[in-house]
């Protein structure tokens, strides 16, 4: 079975990212590529990725109103990432039309809740409750607007799996044990996010900058 680790390789530099993903490739499920990446590389940088080998996350995060971001999904056309994220706060019709001009291959997953906020945050910008709750109301729209699944937490995972059994779940913000969280506020270890039902899990910083990527992603892999 593949590693379920998609490693977060976030930066512009098209060269950098090759090596990262060189040095990992053998070690990892897929490769997550964002938004820093796609502004400054376009289709072409994610075809140079794609010669990897590896399934292509592209994580655009996209939320404008449901005809803008239909067409930027259409613009993908040709890429056919097999993950692709928006934010599920875009509302129903943006994540119906969203799905519906994806590819069939592509998994569309709505972002519920940034693992960088905490219940303070969501206060901060006028969320009630808990970032748990907010989770869970995304994630049944989400499900009801027929995306693939949800990005959120391993502190919500284990909920949004029960209420969604064959929903896709991608937990980024994981940290091995003692790491430095950075500016993650909701983040579990690898090992304990897959145990509570993530699908996969998105590394970035705990592998792109340690001295030793390699070493690290099977570091991590080991945990699982
Ligand atoms: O959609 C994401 O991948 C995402 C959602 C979220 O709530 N939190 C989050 O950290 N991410 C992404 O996951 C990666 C986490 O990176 P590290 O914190 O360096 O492991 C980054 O590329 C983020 O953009």
């Amino acid at each position: 079975m593949s590693s379920p680790i998609y490693v977060a390789i976030d930066t512009p530099d098209l060269a950098k990212a090759q090596e990262l993903a060189q040095r990992v490739h053998n070690h990892v499920g897929g490769l997550k590529l964002g938004l820093e990446f796609f502004c400054a590389n376009g289709h072409h940088g994610v075809r140079e990725m794609m010669k990897f080998d590896l399934p292509i996350f592209l994580d655009l995060k996209l939320h404008d109103i449901p005809n803008t971001v239909a067409k930027a999904v259409q613009s993908l056309n040709g890429l056919e990432p097999a993950v692709l994220t928006v934010h599920a706060a875009g509302g129903r019709a943006m994540l119906e039309d969203a799905k519906a001009a994806a590819g069939i291959h592509t998994k569309v997953v709505a972002v519920t809740v940034l693992t960088s906020l905490d219940n303070s945050d969501l206060t901060d910008i006028g969320v009630g409750g808990k970032a748990e709750d907010q989770v869970a109301r995304l994630a049944d729209l989400a499900r009801s607007a027929g995306l693939d699944g949800i990005v959120c937490s391993g502190e919500e995972v284990a909920m949004a799996k029960r209420a969604w059994p064959d929903g896709f779940f991608v937990v980024p913000g994981v940290r091995p044990a003692g790491g430095a969280m950075g500016d993650q506020k909701r983040a579990v270890t690898p090992r304990e996010a897959l145990d509570r039902g993530a699908s996969i899990l998105v590394v970035g910083r705990p592998i792109s900058l340690a001295d030793d990527p390699d070493l690290a992603a099977r570091e991590i892999e080991a945990t699982l």
